[in-house]
């Protein structure tokens, strides 16, 4: 079989696209996740953090399916949300786009470049809820902010959150990565806590308006950066100082930079606008035999030479950007 892929990412949260309103595939859900294990495995010629699935919708401009890298299917997925809504706002020529997810409906629009030739797309994110059977995760009570999961660390404190998928969330001194990784490994073992496992973010508060985000995914391990982890974050981190709500958080990550704000109202139901870049990498196809999946070949691969350079460049302006904080 040949598939047309877009290799594309949000602050280095690396996808690949695969357009299913234009190009009839047929796969099966056993299918999808043999494509989202093969093709996302970085020792084979594509590697990725996921694959999109970009189909039809009944009731919104498109629709988005999201599998990580193990073969799971997620509920939502920030920054791939940003890549598809940008795609599905090229082929309907459209200024701003309804995206059907699992769990909801999101609002997505192209906002003014973060940077000079960044492809730069707003989205509202508003499937927030602190009711931890939401997540889902066991606990002994309806919420968990800003509390010790014993089961995980004696030291660590932790905010449980779903962004329509599951985040706990700790603000810290310093992000270490091992501590991170081994937490991160150790929630997604405990099913009796968490029974369909966890995104695990470490948030460090850089000052008044900046935060470093750096998460621990399900499904996929360290990435890059996380995009329902940077709004779970953003909101955590505005629970536990009010005066950043409803004001930009640039949120740093190891993939670029983000803006977020936080909305709160008057009966504690949060909104998240988030902005970050949606950038294409290149496109090819590859030839993907599903009775021998681990020789699937690339082929006809175009890079988007520009779009790269541009976010180099816009990875050096962050870097300069953390050094002044
Ligand atoms: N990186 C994504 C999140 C993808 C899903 C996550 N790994 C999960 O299993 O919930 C994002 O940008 O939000």
């Amino acid at each position: 079989m040949i598939v047309d892929i877009l290799k594309c990412h949000g602050t280095g949260n690396d996808f690949v696209l695969i357009d299913e309103i234009n190009d009839f595939y047929d796969f099966t859900e056993e299918q999808r996740v043999l494509l989202a294990r093969e093709i996302c495995d970085r020792k084979g010629p594509v590697g990725a953090d996921g694959i999109l699935f970009v189909q039809k919708s009944t009731f919104a401009d498109g629709k988005m399916r999201i599998f990580n890298a193990d073969g799971s299917e997620p509920e939502m997925c920030g920054n791939g949300l940003r890549c598809v809504g940008r795609y599905v706002i090229e082929i309907s020529g459209k200024d701003s786009v309804e995206i059907e997810t699992m769990k909801g409906k999101y609002m997505v629009k192209k906002a003014e470049d973060i940077y000079e030739g960044i492809t730069t797309i707003q989205i509202t994110i508003d499937t927030i809820s602190f009711d931890i059977k939401t997540l889902p995760m066991n606990g002994p009570a309806d919420r968990h902010l800003f509390q010790k999961i014993e089961s995980l660390s004696n030291t660590v404190e932790f905010s449980a959150l779903s962004i329509s998928n599951p985040h706990i969330v700790s603000i810290v001194d310093h992000i270490d990565e091992r501590v991170l990784k081994e937490i991160g490994e150790k929630a997604n073992n405990i099913k009796e806590v968490f029974p369909k496992g966890v995104n695990v973010n470490f948030v460090k508060i850089l000052d008044e308006q900046s935060i470093y985000v750096k998460t621990y995914e399900r499904g996929v391990g360290l990435t890059q950066s996380c995009g329902t982890g940077m709004t779970a974050s953003s909101i955590i981190v505005c629970c536990h100082d009010s005066k950043r709500l409803g004001r930009e958080v640039k949120v740093f990550n190891d993939g670029g930079m983000i803006q977020c704000i936080v909305h709160k109202d008057a009966v504690e139901k949060y909104k998240v606008e988030f902005i970050g870049n949606a950038s294409y990498i290149y496109q090819g196809k590859v030839c993907f035999d599903f009775e021998e999946t681990k020789t699937y070949k690339l082929i006809e691969q175009e890079m988007y030479a520009t779009e790269i350079a541009n976010y180099e460049a816009f990875l050096r302006y962050v870097k300069k950007s953390l050094e002044t904080i």
